[in-house]
């Protein structure tokens, strides 16, 4: 479905050149549930913002079910089927999350009912949201899941990107996000999720750790989580709701 191919991202500011991401080969299957790990400042959201097109590497490709997208921009990438759920969500001023929704669907959606479901999905109650301006009155933790509702709504979608979804998150509603996930997984979504909560880790397909703009290991929880526990000390992969 996804292949990345000798990857790099570099930079060059005031501070002098930094390579950020360094050769990255990587396949991500269809219909497969794959997390992203690592420490902080690895190169994850990075690689997430690149395969959406918000940034454009420095070197190699990108192919999208056996179609080289690298040079394509953001719109062409969200109209082929990838969906991409911010780290920190952007707010639109002047728009409700009905309205929200709808342009996430594709066509306006009328029925209470339907706007309904996406946002009890994420555990939010409609009758509290479905007016609301998707502007800075609304928390960290409730636009966070209004933008997974967006996701949800989007019909298109053949794989969907998540950057640290639990970030901000309730316990509760963090357990709504799990189901949200596994509800995706069975109805045959691809899903790449960036996260360092082991719950989510539990529910991947395959793990990719991603440190120092590398890609370290990729293998199966089984493979992965043992390596991660013994490195918890050094970072923060384990630390928030599990604790
Ligand atoms: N536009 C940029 N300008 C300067 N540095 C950048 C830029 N984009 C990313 N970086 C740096 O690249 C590195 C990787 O950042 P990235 O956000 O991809 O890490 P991450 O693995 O997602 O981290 P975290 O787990 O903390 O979210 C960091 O050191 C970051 O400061």
């Amino acid at each position: 479905m996804l292949t990345l191919k000798n990857l790099s991202f570099a930079i060059d500011d005031e501070n002098g050149h930094k390579d950020i991401l360094k050769n990255i080969n990587l396949t991500i299957n269809e219909k497969k549930t794959v997390v992203i790990t690592g420490p902080n400042g690895g190169g994850k959201s990075t690689l997430a913002k690149i395969i959406m097109g918000i940034e454009k590497p420095t070197a190699g490709q990108i192919l999208f079910n056996g179609e080289d997208i690298t040079d394509w921009d953001i719109t062409q990438r969200a109209q082929a089927g990838i969906s991409f759920a911010f780290q920190q969500p952007v707010r639109f001023k002047g728009i409700d999350v009905k309205k929200l929704l709808s342009l996430a669907a594709g066509s306006e959606l009328n029925c209470h009912k339907q706007v309904c479901e996406y946002l009890s999905e994420v555990g939010l109650c409609a009758a509290d949201y479905i007016g609301r301006d998707v502007d800075t009155s609304l928390s960290g933790g409730e636009i966070k899941r209004i933008e997974i509702a967006t996701i949800l709504a989007k019909k298109n979608t053949k794989l969907a990107i998540f950057d640290e979804p639990e970030a901000g998150i309730d316990l509760w509603s963090f357990q709504k996000l799990i189901q949200v996930f596994e509800k995706m997984h069975k109805t045959h979504n691809t899903i790449l999720i960036i996260s360092h909560q082991e719950r989510i880790l539990n529910i991947a397909d395959e793990i990719i750790l991603i440190a120092d703009g590398h890609v370290e290991q990729i293998g199966t929880k089984e493979e992965i989580i043992p390596r991660l526990v013994s490195v918890a000390g050094s970072c923060d992969i384990y630390k928030g709701v599990n604790n």
